[in-house]
């Protein structure tokens, strides 16, 4: 080993705070009583909290707020100003601030585990040295060296800024940045219409931002059904968003914040488009890279996450990797079930069944209206042959949808062709994030759609619109 700082011991250590480990430090500590503690260069519980889901969600929650004052003539409300968008008409001050004091919340709840747990919480920068040694460095450049003898990793991904061109030194906006704007874009250019893209580009739209979004496929969440995209792409445009699809970026000049040009070809044509601000929204790449895994027996995958078995477990004896880092697909809710997995196998719970391979992976698009998905999708069981029954329903039949005066949508359920068990569900509506739940439950019971078809649902709540769209399923022929 090259630092000849004597090593502190610890039973457990994690490399990043995230959601999987800290609660793997906090579990451990409390039941067994070991020694742990994590390292963490930049945030208390890991980019969830403090720059990604929950700030988002805030930010979006105020965006919808915005825009539904811009509509208070609808309620019968005198409007101080003109009706519709409000260019330059938001506080982003306020809305970065009511932000900030989430966030502030959230960092005291994150403490205050670390401190009730007794887990120890190391700042700085770590990166292995050696076999279950890590070094870490603090921001006044000091150093100590931990070993651990579990050790879990944890260290999340970044948003990638690709080589196009001039694009690193226009400075984009990435969403942290965005996160922290206090002032509105005249015109928002945002270069990929995934998860971030989309949300984002709504959110903007409402404070009263022009925006483009720019996506090098044929349509936006390429990965989801064609109808699903098609649905949420018409709802943004009519609100003002404009997209430029099959579009290959190819230069970029002027700096974010100022002026900004990208240029490229869509559809085979030459493009160009003006903006004053630039958001990178086109994937993450796992934080992988400069841990110090060749000093390690750690292997990692061709996309460089770390190699991981069906219980989160390294190439190296005693070390786990978790969340995005792992290539666990990127969601909060899924780093907690690696949390999950790696507590059974601490505790000695771990079978030769496969447990990441085979979970539920649920999710949510918060946009608005909601983009719900869990199981198969209709084009996955095409592809793959699998013979399924479709209902679909328009989102108006959800009543509860007409009493909020937003009906567009639609959902639809895609049961077996050979039994009763339901094999995918995609809603798209106001809130139905909400109504996966009930849906996943019955999957994982493998239970028959006609549960939830014979269940009592309030009226008019939105799950009430569960019985009419799996009441529509065809019947086995
Ligand atoms: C804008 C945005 C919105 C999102 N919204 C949602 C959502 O609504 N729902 C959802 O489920 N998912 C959402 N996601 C995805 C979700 O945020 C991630 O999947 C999740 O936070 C990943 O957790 P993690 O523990 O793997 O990594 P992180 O939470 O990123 O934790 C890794 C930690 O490791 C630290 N670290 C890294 N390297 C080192 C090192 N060498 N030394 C010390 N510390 C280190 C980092 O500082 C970080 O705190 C969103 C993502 C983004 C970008
Ligand atoms: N609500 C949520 O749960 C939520 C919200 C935000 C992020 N996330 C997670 O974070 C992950 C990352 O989100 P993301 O939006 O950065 O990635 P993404 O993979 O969802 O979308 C990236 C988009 O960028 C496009 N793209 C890629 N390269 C491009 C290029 N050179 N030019 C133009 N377009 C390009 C892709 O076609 C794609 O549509 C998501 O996959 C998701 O797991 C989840």
């Amino acid at each position: 080993m090259g630092s000849k700082i004597e090593a502190e011991h610890y039973d457990l250590l994690t490399l990043g705070s995230g959601e999987a480990a800290k609660f793997i430090a906090w579990t451990i500590a409390a039941t067994h009583g070991k020694r742990c503690a994590v390292i963490e260069r930049q945030w208390y519980g890991g980019s969830c909290p403090n720059v990604a889901c929950l700030p988002s969600k805030n930010v979006i929650h105020s965006a919808k707020v915005h825009q539904l004052s811009s509509h208070g003539e609808d309620f019968g409300i005198p409007q101080a100003h003109e009706s519709g968008r409000s260019a330059g008409k938001t506080n982003m001050r306020a809305v970065v601030q009511r932000k900030k004091d989430m966030v502030a919340g959230l960092t005291a709840m994150q403490e205050g585990g670390f401190k009730q747990s007794g887990v120890g919480f190391i700042w700085g920068d770590g990166k292995f040295v050696d076999h279950k040694t890590i070094e870490v460095t603090n921001a006044d450049g000091q150093k100590r060296v931990v070993k651990g003898d579990t050790i879990i990793i944890c260290t999340g991904s970044r948003a990638i800024i690709s080589d196009v061109p001039g694009l690193k030194e226009a400075k984009p906006l990435t969403h942290v940045e965005l996160l922290e704007l206090e002032e509105l874009p005249s015109h928002l250019i945002v270069l990929g219409g995934g998860y971030v893209g989309l949300e984002f580009a709504q959110a903007m739209r409402s404070f009263g931002s022009a925006v483009t979004v720019i996506d090098k496929h044929e349509r936006v969440l390429v990965h989801e059904d064609e109808d699903v995209a098609a649905q949420l792409q018409e709802v943004l445009l009519k609100e003002g968003v404009v997209f430029s699809t099959s579009t290959s970026v190819t230069e970029v000049s002027g700096t974010s914040g100022e002026s900004v040009t990208v240029r490229g070809t869509a559809s085979g044509e030459a493009f160009e488009v003006k903006g004053s601000h630039l958001l990178c929204a086109t994937g993450r790449v796992p934080n992988t890279d400069n841990i110090g895994l060749e000093a390690t027996g750690i292997k990692l995958t061709e996309k460089g996450h770390v190699a991981v078995d069906e219980w989160c477990r390294t190439s190296e004896d005693g070390v786990f990797a978790v969340g995005d880092c792992s290539g666990s697909p990127y969601f909060t809710h899924i780093g907690y079930d690696d949390f999950r997995i790696v507590n059974d196998s601490l505790s000695g719970m771990s079978t030769s069944e496969p447990r990441r391979s085979t979970r539920q992976v649920p999710f949510t698009l918060f946009t608005d209206p909601e983009v719900a998905h869990v199981g198969l999708r209709e084009h996955e069981a095409q592809t793959k042959g699998i013979k399924y029954r479709l209902a679909k329903i328009p989102m108006s039949a959800f009543l509860r949808s007409r009493t909020l005066g937003e009906t567009d949508g639609f959902a639809k359920a895609l049961a077996s062709a050979e039994d009763d068990t339901i094999l995918g569900f995609t809603a798209i509506g106001p809130g139905v994030g909400e109504l996966l739940p009930v849906v996943q439950l019955a999957m994982k019971k493998k239970l028959p759609y006609s549960e939830i078809v014979d269940m009592i649902f309030t009226h008019p709540t939105l799950s009430e619109g569960l019985m009419f769209v799996f009441g529509a399923v065809p019947p086995r022929s």
